[in-house]
């Protein structure tokens, strides 16, 4: 059997030319394969996407000019290459940022190296957990906005500093309270580091995202910029609706019920299943944003 097949291989592919693999040729593929794959997925959910298309206009009005022999737009073209590549860089500084930092987060190098054995493996306490969860949805009830953001592995030292610092133990009840309407702190996003608020009035980064739904305003925008630059994960609770959502990775996932979130925190609670996280990059990409209910 086996010999007929390469007898028909051989009647038909005479000319092929089939190259040795070795493993690591494998390797190198699925490596390659990985990061074209990874940053298709980082121009599709950044402005990249625009740049692409913009691109790809050029490069076809460029291949126009040269079929047709326009030497001028061919001379202009040729000299404002590197002007253009650097005017690139200028304008997605924030996005390379994000993309350099995500290759330096701890989930990547523990992977390899146990940096953080022997520390304590806990973000936060359960009390912490729970206290996040009952008070969102108490807020959420009586219609209180707000916006709490979990810190993880990237320091948010820089939007810290935007806010009045604080340093106080998390509890549903110190939450209700800063988020009370008119009151001092009651305005911006407080940042969470373990289990205490370090910031509260704290100013986020809006996102430019195209995508996000228009009932949406600035509170939750706020919450799907900060986690489009940071691995942070945020909650908003709506005044208006009273709904509570979830933002993550770029992420915005709406109206939200209390065992999600809990599942949503508890994942981030220990420091050790970010060790795991590289499996979970083959999984599927979920929708910019996704509504639970
Ligand atoms: N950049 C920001 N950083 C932190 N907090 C912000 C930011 N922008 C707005 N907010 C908060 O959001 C509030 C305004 O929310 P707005 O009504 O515009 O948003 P929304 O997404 O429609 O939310 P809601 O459903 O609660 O009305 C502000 O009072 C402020 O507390």
């Amino acid at each position: 059997m086996e010999s007929k097949i390469s007898q028909i291989m051989g009647l038909y592919f005479t000319d092929w030319y089939f190259p040795d693999l070795r493993w690591t040729d494998v390797v190198e593929i699925i490596i390659v394969a990985f990061l074209i794959y990874q940053i298709m997925i980082w121009i599709k959910n950044t402005k990249a996407w625009m740049l692409l298309k913009g691109i790809l206009f050029l490069a076809i009005f460029i291949l126009l000019a040269a079929i047709f022999k326009m030497n001028t737009i061919l001379w202009i073209a040729r000299n404002s290459v590197s002007v253009l590549a650097i005017a690139a860089i200028v304008v997605f500084q924030p996005e390379l940022r994000r993309a350099l930092e995500k290759l330096g987060e701890k989930k990547f190098l523990t992977a390899i190296v146990p940096i953080d054995a022997g520390k304590e493996n806990e973000r936060f306490s359960q009390k912490t957990l729970d206290g996040i969860t009952q008070a969102c949805f108490s807020m959420g009830k009586v219609k209180t906005g707000a916006l709490i953001v979990v810190e993880q592995a990237i320091r948010l030292t820089e939007y810290e500093s935007t806010g009045i610092a604080l340093d106080c133990i998390v509890s549903s009840q110190v939450l209700i309270n800063i988020f009370e309407h008119n009151t001092p702190l009651h305005d911006g996003a407080i940042i969470v580091r373990g289990n205490r608020i370090v910031s509260a009035t704290c100013y986020l980064p809006l996102s430019d995202n195209m995508g996000i739904s228009k009932e949406l305003g600035t509170r939750h925008r706020a919450a799907l910029g900060m986690s489009e630059v940071s691995d942070a994960l945020i909650i908003v609770v709506s005044e208006e609706t009273g709904y509570v959502s979830v933002a993550q990775g770029g992420q915005l996932v709406r109206n939200v019920t209390p065992e999600y979130l809990k599942e949503r925190l508890a994942g981030i609670q220990n420091k050790a299943v970010e060790n795991k996280g590289i499996s979970k990059l083959w999984k599927g990409r979920r929708k910019h944003e996704k509504k639970t209910h």
